[in-house]
């Protein structure tokens, strides 16, 4: 499994799907998992509290449990902005051993770019002025910790970075 995270237009969905289609694998993105409470308040500009979060990544995880079980490789998009989120996403097993099958990618993007792009999308729940409450709540993983790509180069030379680094 891997899993896209980053800060809201980093990329996650947009380069979760090219990766998934190159790999041949399944895609599944966390915004599918919010509650429509926590739709309703990120829409209204209020950012997730830890609270808001705990089930939606419970959920996920359980996704992901299922994935493993059934031998299904999919790429996840989730923000997972703080260590113990991204420690929240990994189920229980063997501990090293699931650790090692759910592989953390994070693109790390400055905010006027992103800002730039969070401007110019459309149609999305999520806007521009939640981005600095992104970056508050961001805990940037260390290298050991998630492959770290810059978020600035384009989708197919994050996709083929990331193949790389999985040896795919
Ligand atoms: N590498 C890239 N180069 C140029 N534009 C990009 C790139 N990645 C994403 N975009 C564009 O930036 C916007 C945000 O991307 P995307 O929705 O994939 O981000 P996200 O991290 O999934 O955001 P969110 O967390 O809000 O769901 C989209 O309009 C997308 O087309
Ligand atoms: O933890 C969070 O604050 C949320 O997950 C957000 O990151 C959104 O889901 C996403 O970025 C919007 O598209």
């Amino acid at each position: 499994m891997v899993v896209l995270t980053g800060v809201a237009g980093c990329g996650k969905t947009t380069v979760g799907r090219a990766l998934a289609d190159a790999l041949g694998w399944y895609f599944e993105d966390a915004d599918a998992f919010h509650s429509p409470a926590s739709i309703a308040k990120m829409s209204a500009g209020i950012p997730l509290d830890d609270a808001d979060r705990e089930p939606w990544l419970a959920a996920i995880r359980a996704r992901i449990a299922e994935c493993l079980r059934d031998g299904e490789s999919t790429v996840f998009a989730c923000s997972a902005l703080r260590a113990a989120y991204r420690a929240a996403l990994v189920p229980a097993g063997p501990s090293d051993e699931t650790r090692a099958r759910v592989r953390f990618v994070f693109l790390k993007g400055e905010p006027g770019l992103l800002r730039r792009r969070l401007l110019a999308r459309r149609d999305h729940f999520m806007k521009t002025d939640m981005l600095d409450s992104q970056f508050a709540a961001l805990e940037e993983p260390a290298p050991g910790e998630a492959d770290i790509i810059d978020a600035a180069r384009t989708v197919a030379e994050i996709t083929a970075e990331i193949r790389l680094r999985l040896g795919a």
